[in-house]
């Protein structure tokens, strides 16, 4: 076998691994390597039960009553406070609902009211580009607008100058994994005057993240990536406390109300961030979420981080080995990347078909990306390395080059 001694070493590593009983939290197909994380999380256990009640016993039996005697209009906020505690936020600073890019919308309206005077949103070519979209839609609403301004990832720093209201950043690149120095950025920014938005999609589930200790002044987040909510789950929203009594959503809504049950036909801020909720929260969406967290019950990130840097570490010592086309793209240095590596390779999305094909499923990106996603609650060392060797052998003896992994899917 060409990788007899990674093999050892991962099986060493998993039978040392505290992770490792948190794999059994979840539904994995047989003779699946789930590297696909990062874009949709798989299913846990705890989450059809719930739904299930949720739908016959909650919906079904309780009817209208379930609001109060389910408790479904805390449950945002209990799920909130889940959420809160793997991002390093106060517990009652997060806002569960709505996509991501909504959310990008109403923090972004909301960060640049703070800072009236400066008409410049300082972002980078990593942002996942729903996060410019919405924002460019927002600048087409404001009075005046504001310019979106789009400097490589490593210029961000330099470029913070005093005409930006906001750095609006996704902390982890989608495609390369790399990922920004959070405290750095939030410090540099406050210099010079201006907030911050932190889009967390990619880290959030997947890496100790300091909300708290960075200062961050603005956060989102998907609910269907490392949180594993499932396919469209609830977003999630932050605001630090120190911003909130200050803060107006774009978007107003009944339930953002003071008091939504008094019906006036005034609007008036609820004190905290319910402020910034918009409509009614999809209670199946926010129910399964709540399951899912579940498996993150008594994880420490830190914990997490470090076999996530195990496994990708494993992942990219055995492609490189054995595979001498692909190369990496993103940092080598664990500390300088979220979960995931990534490789250009030409004809990367057969390449990316032929390897789903033998159950070893990433994603491509283009032009010519490979991704791969290390989960650890559910990811193992040996499949790292069998992962490796499948995708050297489908590079290496061009098992890619059929007609029926080149035709495009509508979704990649
Ligand atoms: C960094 C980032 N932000 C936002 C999104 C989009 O989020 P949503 O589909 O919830 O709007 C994604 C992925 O789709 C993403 O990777
Ligand atoms: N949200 C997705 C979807 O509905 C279908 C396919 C992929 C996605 C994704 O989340 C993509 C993801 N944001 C990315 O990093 O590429």
């Amino acid at each position: 076998m060409v990788f007899a001694d990674l093999e050892a070493r991962a099986a060493a590593l998993d039978a040392a691994d505290p992770l490792a009983p948190r794999r059994g939290l979840f539904h994995l197909p047989e003779g699946v390597i789930y590297l696909d994380g990062n874009s949709l999380g798989a299913l846990p256990l705890s989450v059809p039960g719930r739904i299930a009640a949720v739908l016959r016993e909650e919906w079904g039996e309780g009817l209208i009553r379930s609001w109060n005697e389910a408790g479904w209009i805390d449950l945002p906020a209990r799920v909130a406070a889940k959420i809160a505690r793997l991002i390093g936020a106060e517990p009652n600073a997060v806002l569960v609902g709505d996509s991501t890019t909504v959310n990008v919308f109403k923090t972004l309206d909301a960060a640049l009211r703070l800072v009236p005077d400066r008409r410049v949103v300082l972002t980078d070519s990593g942002n996942f580009p729903t996060d410019i979209y919405a924002a460019e839609g927002l600048a087409g609403l404001r009075a005046g607008g504001f310019e979106i301004r789009i400097v490589r990832p490593d210029e961000v720093a330099s470029a913070i100058g005093d005409d930006v209201a906001v750095v609006m950043l996704t902390e982890v690149d989608y495609r390369t994994g790399r990922r920004h120095d959070m405290k750095a950025i939030t410090a540099h920014a406050h210099a010079a005057g201006a907030v911050t938005l932190w889009d967390l999609a990619h880290s959030a589930g997947a890496l100790p993240v300091d909300l708290v200790g960075a200062g961050a002044d603005f956060a989102v987040g998907c609910g269907y990536k490392y949180l594993n909510g499932g396919p469209g789950a609830p977003a999630f929203l932050y605001v630090a406390p120190r911003h909130l009594g200050s803060v107006t959503p774009a978007l107003p809504g009944w339930l953002g109300h003071a008091a939504p049950f008094a019906f006036d036909l005034g609007y008036r801020p609820a004190p905290g961030i319910e402020r910034m909720r918009t409509g009614t929260p999809g209670v199946l969406g926010v129910a399964a979420l709540d399951a899912a967290l579940d498996v993150f019950e008594g994880v420490d990130m830190a914990v997490v981080a470090e076999k996530a840097a195990r496994l990708a570490g494993l992942f990219v010592e055995g492609v490189e080995r054995a595979c001498r086309d692909l190369v990496l793209a993103g940092p080598r240095d664990p500390a300088l990347r979220g979960s995931q590596v990534s490789f250009h390779a030409e004809e990367g999305y057969a390449v990316m078909q032929a390897l789903i094909a033998r159950g070893v499923i990433g994603d491509f990106r283009a032009p010519d990306i490979v991704r791969f996603g290390f989960t650890p609650l559910y990811v193992s060392h040996r499949d790292a390395v069998r992962a490796a060797a499948t995708l050297a052998a489908v590079v290496n003896e061009r098992l890619w080059d059929e007609p029926r992994f080149k035709v495009k899917a509508k979704v990649t």
